[in-house]
């Protein structure tokens, strides 16, 4: 995609553009990187540049509306932020300012673990919906003690990741010994539990490391009773890519699920997202929401995923460009701009609701559905 270095910014595309100018090359490459050769990371892209769309006419397009509630919220679009680590890497206000442009744009944000400010500073800066997004630590009162805190701020709901027991091998992040700066850490949780985050090294991810200590890998669908035990929120869980455990989700009482291969990063020649959400959606068969993430960048693909069956699409790396941008003004201007493109996307289409879009609206076959 080609754009000028300078005019309007007009794509998602043109915040990344921008970002690569002011974002240090490390962490650049810790955000844009995926897993080992990457091969998930661009299927998660390619998928929609597969499908394409049936286009419906004269139907009355006057009023296009994509106002969607989730969990007894309301949110202005069905796109919305998911959780990534650290946003003070790219901006000082961190994800205070990304609370900001997405209560402005009335989305959904998912607030990572790992965030660099507090969950009550973001909750206070935020005028929309927050939800708290968890890896399984194995400090269990690290968690119960950052539930309690999210319900007490006003969050939401939990999501709960379940495709990362251990980080993913990210060469660029080894090659580069990625550490996070001494200016940036993960505010809400114990300094001790975190201090490895700090200590890169020759051929070694020092998050690859921090996860391997801290995370616990034992955790199975039988650890979930313990989390509902803890909070009366919705829970979530990100990271399903099978029918198989779509239906253990519905089994184990959870309330929604996203399925995503977290952007790539994780198992390299994983599914491509977006050819698993065909099955996932039929699984689960309307029990609860099914979300979305991994390639989303412009709006009809934010289009296609909803048409096939997802509540709701988040974008990963696309609004830390427009954070590293433009700041609060930047993650605003994407979602605004996303979100227009998905409405014009649904007019042209000739499906002013989202629940006029369906399996209908596209030609190509996606994960051996229609
Ligand atoms: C820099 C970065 C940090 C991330 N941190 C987290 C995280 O803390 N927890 C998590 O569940 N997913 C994390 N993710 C994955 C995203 O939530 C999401 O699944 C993925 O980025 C979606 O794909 P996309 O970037 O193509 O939109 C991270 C992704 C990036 C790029
Ligand atoms: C230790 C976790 C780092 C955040 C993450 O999930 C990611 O980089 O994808």
């Amino acid at each position: 995609m080609t754009r000028p270095r300078t005019g309007p910014v007009l794509t998602a595309s043109d915040y990344q553009h921008l970002a690569r100018d002011v974002v240090d090359p490390d962490v650049w490459d810790f955000i844009e990187g995926g897993a080992e050769s990457e091969r998930t990371l661009a299927a998660n892209v390619a998928a929609f540049d597969r499908v394409r769309l049936r286009p419906r006419v004269l139907t009355d397009v006057s009023t296009v509306d994509t106002a969607v509630s989730l969990f007894g919220a309301d949110f202005a679009t069905p796109i919305g932020v998911a959780p990534t680590a650290y946003h003070r890497l790219v901006d000082a206000e961190g994800e205070v300012a990304t609370a900001q442009g997405a209560g402005a744009a009335g989305a959904l944000f998912v607030v990572s673990v790992f965030a660099s400010r507090t969950l009550e500073d973001i909750a206070k800066a935020s005028p929309g919906g927050l939800w708290l997004h968890l890896y399984w630590l194995s400090r269990r009162d690290v968690l119960a003690d950052l539930i309690r805190r999210a319900a007490d701020a006003g969050y939401q709901a939990l999501l709960l990741t379940v495709d990362a027991p251990r980080i993913g091998r990210r060469w660029r992040d080894m090659r580069n010994g990625f550490a996070i700066g001494a200016d940036v850490t993960a505010v809400n949780i114990d300094e001790a539990v975190m201090a490895s985050t700090h200590r890169g090294g020759t051929g070694r991810s020092a998050i690859a490391e921090h996860a391997a200590q801290s995370f616990d890998q034992t955790v199975t669908w039988a650890d979930l009773a313990w989390l509902r035990a803890q909070t009366s929120l919705p829970i979530v869980l990100k990271g399903i890519l099978t029918a198989e455990d779509a239906i253990l989700a519905v089994e184990h009482g959870v309330d929604g699920i996203v399925v995503s291969n977290h952007g790539g990063r994780q198992l390299d020649g994983a599914v491509a997202a977006l050819d698993a959400l065909p099955e996932v959606v039929d699984a689960v068969g309307g029990a609860m929401p099914v979300l979305f993430d991994g390639g989303v960048r412009r709006g009809t693909d934010a289009l296609v995923a909803l048409a096939l069956g997802a509540r709701m699409v988040l974008l990963g790396r696309p609004p830390l460009w427009a954070l590293a941008a433009g700041g609060a003004d930047g993650v605003a201007g994407l979602l605004e701009t996303t979100t227009g493109e998905l409405a014009h996307a649904m007019a042209l289409t000739g499906r002013p609701r989202l629940a006029d879009l369906d399996r209908t609206v596209l030609s190509f076959r996606v994960g051996g559905e229609r």
